[in-house]
């Protein structure tokens, strides 16, 4: 049979380790989220070492009421630190603090009455079903972790739900029965639940958090594309995930033309904004069917799986042609742009992206060198359209 001090000795254990773990992530990274998850641990390892010293102490102020109040603060804490991580405040959390006030405020007068565990549990089993609500609407990449601490909250509440109807049953039957055993169980569940969901919690935190800076470290803040390292990280695995090894890709390396003149005119900070411009063309084109990166600085580059050479000229020069008709406003001023591109293409059997990337830029070479505004490929050296510069009056 599970042994109750030993579970509850082993849960004050856990959730004063995990409860000091986000306090230590707290104090190097300032993450408010992290402090509050913390101090719920720290509250529910407090109100066990309260609870552990009923009997020695007969401080019933002490041990039930002061432990009362740091169980219903454990959740509390993670509710407002799950509304903090979620980023987008799924909940309001002012009725909570009034809830947790009036509660104090209760428990003054029932503290050594049944009626504060009823009370007590009531409020838990509530706050859980808030906790796994927000968790519901919170974007993390840790899914199954994410399904494992909802199920958790949810049946914690069910748990302190039970307890409810338990310690309320000798009051509306006649039945004088105390339900110690099964409350003894419901005991023993509840600490092995919160145990369970401070442990999970950690590894959503740290799921997220690492995605977070894979992110940072792939893409480009300005223009929300691929970076170049991202650009290699996303394209190493078409090898292993592509069949048919006579698949062909093909690649685009695009160049914006004259860009130095956009800065020297217009500034740096309208040069950034023609970036995001033709980046918002190239993302249009291709989302849903290439790679797309900004592998320099203002050099993109499109990767496109299952394309042959040919079709990738053509969405080349299509994308030309879209930035070439639709003039980029800035300040209410018109300035042309322009790009001019390469385009290689391989089988995914002899894919090699920095060979293929250096054909590309070949071709980007050769369309900046006889005029720039066209596109150049592999089979073909020479565009059959005549380029027009973007003029700037400088
Ligand atoms: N605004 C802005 N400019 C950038 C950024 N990265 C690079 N540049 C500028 O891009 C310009 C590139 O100039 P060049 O390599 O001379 O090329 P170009 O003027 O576009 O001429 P061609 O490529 O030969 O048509 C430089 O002036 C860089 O300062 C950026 O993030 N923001």
């Amino acid at each position: 049979m599970l042994h109750l001090p030993t579970i509850t000795s082993l849960s004050f254990i856990f959730n004063l380790l995990i409860g000091i773990l986000f306090t230590s992530f707290y104090l190097h990274k300032k993450t408010t989220s992290f402090l509050l998850f913390g101090g719920a641990c720290i509250s529910f390892a407090t109100a066990i070492l309260l609870v552990s010293f009923k009997e020695e102490l007969n401080l019933p102020c002490l041990t039930h009421y002061l432990a009362n109040l740091f169980i219903i603060l454990s959740p509390l804490l993670l509710v407002i630190g799950l509304n903090k991580f979620n980023n987008k405040a799924v909940i309001n959390l002012t009725p909570l603090a009034y809830l947790y006030g009036l509660c104090a405020l209760l428990l003054v007068f029932v503290y050594n009455h049944v009626l504060s565990q009823i009370l007590t549990s009531f409020i838990v089993a509530i706050l859980f079903l808030y906790g796994a609500f927000i968790l519901l609407k919170t974007h993390c990449v840790a899914k199954l972790q994410q399904r494992l601490l909802i199920i958790g909250l949810v049946t914690h509440s069910l748990v302190m739900l039970g307890q409810v109807i338990l310690l309320l049953l000798p009051f509306i039957t006649s039945n004088n029965d105390d339900f110690k055993p099964q409350l003894h169980i419901l005991l023993i569940a509840h600490l092995f639940i919160t145990t369970l969901c401070a442990l999970i919690l950690p590894f959503i935190i740290f799921a997220n958090s690492e995605s977070k800076l894979i992110n940072l470290a792939n893409n480009d803040s300005l223009t929300q594309l691929l970076n170049r390292r991202g650009f290699f990280s996303t394209c190493k695995n078409i090898k292993a995930n592509t069949a048919d090894k006579n698949h062909t890709l093909a690649l685009i390396m695009l160049d914006i033309d004259f860009f130095k003149r956009v800065n020297d005119k217009y500034g740096h900070d309208v040069g950034d904004q023609a970036l995001k411009w033709i980046a918002q063309h190239i993302s249009q084109l291709f989302m849903n069917i290439g790679i797309t990166a900004r592998i320099g600085g203002e050099e993109f580059a499109v990767l496109l799986n299952g394309y042959t050479l040919e079709q990738a000229n053509t969405l080349a020069e299509q994308l030309s042609f879209n930035i070439r008709q639709q003039p980029f406003y800035c300040n209410d001023q018109s300035i042309p742009l322009s790009v001019s591109a390469g385009v290689s293409s391989t089988t995914i059997n002899q894919l090699n992206l920095k060979e293929l990337l250096l054909h590309a830029d070949k071709h980007l070479y050769l369309a900046k060198e006889t005029g720039r505004d066209k596109v150049v490929s592999q089979y073909d050296h020479t565009s059959s359209r005549k380029p027009t510069r973007p003029q700037y009056n400088t």
